[in-house]
């Protein structure tokens, strides 16, 4: 069957507004939970505790990738890597798909990946593939007039699960979802007295939450082998689920230690700042972890979750893929070993679903009573449009 070619590959990024949001969703305004205090490797240094975007968490900014059709059609997809991410598409990558058949994404992704590979692998270069390869989908899923879904194998259950990440587990099972995920407050340099208030934390909300709702710890990489250790010895008599990117991403030997030191029956997770099939390939197979959680924005896209996933499968792991909206939504109906996925909450105070790229993206589906069903996936592509109100900027040309 004949398809148009690509004829244009444009790179944006957003300007203006305080605290953009979207797909850089830790770019939001004052008082906002997701910048409260969080604990990073970064807190060592006290100017840069209290808050992440003071040491530039929010720097890069939201991607926009636009991939053009011969016949007018636009696919699209948004990410995290601004303005260093859109050289990369327009001045790089753009090369490998203008002329092409939209649906080579095997070889475009090849190309891509291999065509960086001597200054990508990992971080902003994989961000910027991840974009190109979900606008991708994104046209594939318009000029077939079908939902991504669809074209992954179709959906293996009739609605999606979330838990809830946020500030107030609390609220989140009151609302209907399956658990919530805390983020840290208080990492080593705050010593014992930080463990204690974290641990306080999450006794406070088991008696909040009752017995049977999912409480999990999420670490954003700060803490070393042995704190994470004895924060999951002290969070064992309150049912922590399981303790989320403890340590660095890159001490692969640092997580399997982990893994043997935590409590029988709690899960250790990572994954979301991790690449591409061979970063994965060595957390499975150094036994790093019970549940890997690649971001589909990060990874590498549809085309590399697919080989990540396939991967993790014949591992026993399961892979639940950080919160990335309609992007993962449409990986994780078609999979077994995804049987619930991640809603960030982006209201302020985690009181309320807001979806989570606003406000970049229109028709973001979000859950309802922490349940999504598939037939609100039911749109070609990702089904999202770009939201007219929200100023582009094209930094680069080719
Ligand atoms: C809540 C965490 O600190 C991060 O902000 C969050 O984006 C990520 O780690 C997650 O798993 O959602
Ligand atoms: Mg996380």
């Amino acid at each position: 069957m004949g398809y148009p070619k690509i004829k244009q590959v444009r790179a944006y990024v957003i300007k203006g507004g305080e605290g953009g949001g979207g797909a850089d969703y830790h770019d939001q305004g004052e008082g906002h939970w997701i910048d409260n205090h969080i604990a990073t490797s970064m807190g060592r240094y006290p100017e840069y505790r209290q808050s992440r975007k003071s040491f530039g968490i929010n720097v890069l900014g939201t991607l926009v990738v636009e991939i053009e059709a011969d016949d007018g059609t636009v696919g699209f997809a948004v990410t995290t890597g601004g303005e260093p991410a859109c050289y990369m598409v327009e001045k790089h990558f753009a090369r490998f798909l203008e002329g092409r058949n939209p649906f080579e994404y095997e070889r475009i992704w090849d190309q891509m990946y291999f065509g960086s590979q001597y200054y990508g692998r990992k971080g902003i270069v994989v961000n910027a593939i991840s974009g190109v390869d979900l606008a991708l989908w994104d046209l594939m899923g318009k000029l077939r007039q079908e939902p991504v879904y669809h074209m992954l194998g179709g959906a293996v259950r009739d609605e999606l699960q979330f838990y809830a990440t946020g500030a107030r587990p609390d609220l989140a099972k009151e609302m209907g979802f399956i658990g919530g995920k805390l983020p840290l407050y208080h990492g080593p340099i705050e010593g014992d007295e930080g463990l204690k208030k974290n641990v306080e934390l999450i006794a406070d909300m088991r008696s909040r939450v009752g017995e049977d709702f999912w409480l999990m710890y999420d670490c954003w990489m700060a803490l070393d082998v042995n704190y994470a250790t004895k924060l999951a010895h002290k969070c064992h008599e309150y049912g922590l689920k399981w303790i989320e990117e403890a340590i660095n991403p890159d001490d692969y030997w640092g997580y399997q230690q982990l893994k043997k030191n935590v409590p029988a029956g709690m899960l250790v997770t990572t994954g979301e700042h991790e690449s591409t099939r061979w970063g994965f390939k060595m957390l499975l197979e150094m036994g790093c972890c019970d549940i890997i959680q690649p971001d589909v924005g990060w990874c590498g896209g549809v085309t590399e979750l697919l080989k990540i996933s396939a991967l993790a499968d014949a591992h026993g792991a399961l892979v639940v893929p950080h919160g990335s909206s309609v992007y993962s939504y449409h990986f994780v109906i078609t999979r077994h070993n995804s049987p619930f996925a991640e809603f960030l909450m982006m209201a302020p105070k985690a009181d309320h679903v807001a979806p989570m790229f606003h406000p970049q993206l229109l028709n973001e589906p979000i859950p309802e009573k922490g349940r999504l069903k598939v037939t609100a996936l039911d749109k070609p592509g990702f089904g999202v449009n770009l939201n007219p109100e929200v100023k582009l900027y094209r930094p680069y040309e080719h």
